[in-house]
């Protein structure tokens, strides 16, 4: 029995062949990966869908306009709410999200912000009374929410937010205001459309003085007609880099009044006669955008993923020139290149993959603690998360682009699915906090750490290597250090001397009188690095103990060259720091790069396993190069044929405009 479950008959021969030299069980890493019987139900789930042509696409979305696609999304939105419970587990938030996958793709479905961040924002921020009004209406689709915050003046900057909400005491009531172009809402994911009320961000003013930024559930459209409610204007943002299917908006309120209960109040809180009561922490209010960050990491790892199925799949069938002249041409997939190009982003997918469990595992357990008021690891885990929404969107956006380059030509086809999904991941860089701002957010958290240690204070668990200064030479090769612990600790000194050194340059400028606001903007971008070398040392760490945690040797085995291959790119990225301070001569970083190069060989016989294992189905792929069976270029003619643009044979378009030209200059001879 072949180890790989994808086997059929009638797939290329070239992809089948790739198949039969699996070294694991492709089902065993599907297990490893999604757990049992989530494993087995995600494929019952994309059987199913297959079965129902309401859920299914009539044509590739890429061949749509924007007004087509938006009411595509919608029909098809009714019929998952309609019959997806006879698919699906809709309180699975697993089930649920894979029928979403592999209805929608990466872009259409919308009630994403519904779900992602509306009800998010009410169950962690409304008390119990509030939430029990809203949440089973919300639940039940009575309406659809989203989430509004950013304004076309600011998006970063939180406290310069110009809505206002003043509260009334006279009628119990907050008045919510827009008061400049600036101030409009811009961005909220369908809000321009769909969503008929939202948790607006806003100045909360009481007796004149300002409060900072609170959330407010306002409705802004007619329940029965749709139609914006009295003083609130809403539209349609326009098209953007990708997510065209979703309709992001903008919204203008003009002193629209809402109940004094409309106010989420969990944290904090405002009495009928306009007495303020503070959160226990200032930043409560921020508690959605740390729920995004906290499970974006596992949606972004899911596209690089994507992309490297479809650009390995597409490399063992592609045959273009030969590495011994006179022996045929080779699949792309034997040149080192595109071996390096694709398996270091295999293995970055994985990392996050698994990482990203564990980073939403950490999220739940604290996140339950500061329900029950305490705040205590509230720092630790929002410097973790603006690390890692940083470093995995930006590091899962360049593997991305590899994938499409390494598809050569096709790979900048729509048929290819992968400029969609680079387009859709690349946006993580942007939301839930520009990267730049985030990666210093962590930054302040990192040199506060470096002076706790300078004060004999205890460091968290995170920062603890801070203090381990004995780690001052590159142990590779030496006996009784293996070659996993020799790189996560080349990792740890990395991320210790850029800190120690961004943090020293930082002290001293201020010793020598420069204020500290302007002390950290001439070290913003080495404190950026900071922060992605700790984050970087953060996710090798946790991907090394999954891996280690594995209890099928051949799995861990298998998963274990994915870790290695992980580890060996890291460090050769960031091998330039190793030489600063002495840490690593050139020949310990040729032995790394050595032991990369001997790793992607190691990995070639298995990669079309370690992506069919993945298990992304053809439908969610929705794209030609990536099939399962790899019958790669009957279909990509098929795709090019069933363009619009090739519906008729003479294009009205060139009747009208060219022909009658090229008539004419005819016509002159
Ligand atoms: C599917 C996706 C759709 C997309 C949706 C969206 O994009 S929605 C829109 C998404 N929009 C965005 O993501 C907007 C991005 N912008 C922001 O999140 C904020 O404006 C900010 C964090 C940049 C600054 O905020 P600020 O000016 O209020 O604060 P400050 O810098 O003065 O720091 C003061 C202290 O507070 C701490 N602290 C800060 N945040 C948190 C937190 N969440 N928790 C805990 N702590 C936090 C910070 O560490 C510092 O601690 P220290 O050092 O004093 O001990
Ligand atoms: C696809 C998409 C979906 C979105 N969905 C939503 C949504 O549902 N709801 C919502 O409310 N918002 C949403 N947003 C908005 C998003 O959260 C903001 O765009 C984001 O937070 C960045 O803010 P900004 O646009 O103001 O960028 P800016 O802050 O203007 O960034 C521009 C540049 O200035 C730099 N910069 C800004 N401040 C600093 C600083 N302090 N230090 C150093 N550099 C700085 C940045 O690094 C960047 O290079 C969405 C955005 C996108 C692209």
């Amino acid at each position: 029995m072949p180890l790989n479950h994808l086997i059929r008959d009638g797939d290329n021969p070239d992809i089948t062949e790739e198949r039969q030299k699996a070294t694991f069980s492709t089902e065993e890493l599907a297990i490893e990966i999604y757990g049992e019987p989530l494993a087995q139900r995600r494929r019952e789930i994309s059987a199913e869908v297959l079965k129902r042509p309401e859920l299914l696409d009539d044509c590739p979305h890429v061949f749509l306009d924007r007004t087509t696609k938006v009411e595509n999304s919608m029909k098809k939105t009714v019929a998952v709410m309609e019959k997806g419970s006879e698919i699906c587990d809709f309180t699975s938030r697993e089930e649920l999200g894979h029928l979403v996958c592999e209805v929608f793709g990466d872009d259409g479905f919308p009630l994403s912000i519904h779900f992602v961040m509306f009800l998010p924002a009410i169950q962690g921020q409304a008390d119990d009374e509030q939430a029990e009004q809203w949440i089973p209406r919300a639940m039940r689709l009575e309406f659809i929410g989203t989430y509004a915050q950013t304004e076309l003046g600011h998006g970063t900057n939180l406290r310069a937010l110009e809505t206002t909400a003043t509260y009334d005491k006279r009628t119990q009531e907050f008045i919510l205001h827009t008061p400049t172009v600036s101030a409009y809402k811009w961005w909220p994911g369908n809000l321009g459309k769909t969503a008929n009320y939202v948790i607006a961000n806003a100045q909360l003013y009481i007796d004149g003085k300002s409060h900072g930024p609170h959330n407010f559930l306002v409705q802004i459209r007619d329940e029965n007609t749709h139609q914006p409610m009295p003083g609130i204007t809403v539209g349609d943002i326009g098209p953007k880099f990708g997510l065209n299917t979703n309709d992001n908006g903008f919204l203008r309120f003009d002193h629209v009044r809402i109940p004094r209960r409309n106010m989420l109040m969990r944290h904090s809180k405002v009495s009928a006669d306009g007495v303020y009561s503070p959160p226990v922490h200032p930043k409560l209010s921020y508690g959605a955008m740390i729920f995004v960050r906290a499970t974006m990491i596992r949606m972004l790892a899911h596209v690089v993923l994507k992309a490297a199925t479809i650009a390995i799949r597409y490399s063992c069938v592609r045959r273009q020139g030969e590495i011994k002249t006179g022996n045929g041409e080779v699949k792309i997939l034997e040149y080192q290149t595109q071996q390096h190009r694709l398996f270091t982003a295999l293995a970055r997918g994985f990392a996050y993959r698994l990482v990203g469990d564990e980073v939403k595992n950490l999220y739940e357990k604290i996140a339950e603690e500061v329900k029950h008021g305490n705040v205590e690891q509230l720092a630790d885990l929002h410097a973790l998360l603006s690390g890692m929404k940083s470093i995995v969107s930006y590091d899962s956006g360049k593997a991305i682009e590899q994938c499409r380059m390494a598809c050569g030509g096709h790979g900048y086809s729509h048929a290819s699915g992968i400029p969609e999904m680079y387009a859709v991941e690349i946006a993580g860089c942007t939301y839930e906090g520009e990267n730049m701002v985030m990666l210093q957010q962590q930054a302040r958290y990192l040199v506060k750490g470096i002076h706790r240690l300078a004060h004999g204070e205890e460091l968290s668990t995170m920062l603890q290597y801070l203090a381990n200064t004995s780690n001052n030479k590159f142990r590779i090769g030496e006996s009784g250090v293996d070659l996993e612990n020799a790189l996560i600790l080349a990792l740890e000194y990395i991320a210790r001397s850029t800190i120690e050194r961004v943090t020293a340059r930082l002290d001293s400028l201020q010793n020598k009188g420069l204020s500290a606001e302007n002390a950290w903007n001439e070290n913003a971008v080495e404190l950026t690095r900071a922060s992605r070398t700790h984050t970087r040392l953060w996710i090798a760490r946790c991907f090394r103990d999954r891996v280690h945690r594995i209890e099928n040797h051949a799995i861990r085995s298998a998963l274990t060259d994915i870790l290695e291959l992980f580890l060996t790119y890291e460090v050769v990225d960031m091998s330039q720091y190793l030489y600063q301070g002495g840490y690593a001569n050139s020949d310990q970083v040729a032995q790394v790069k050595d032991a990369m190069y001997k790793l992607l060989e190691k990995i070639r016989p298995n990669a079309v396993s370690y992506v069919d294992a993945y298990e992304v189905s053809d439908t969610e792929l929705r794209s030609v190069l990536g099939r399962r069976d790899g019958n790669v270029y009957d279909n990509l003619l098929k795709w090019a044929k069933s363009n619009p643009l090739n519906r008729t044979e003479v294009l009205p378009a060139v009747e009208k405009h060219l022909m009658p030209m090229m008539l004419a200059a005819k016509s002159k001879l």
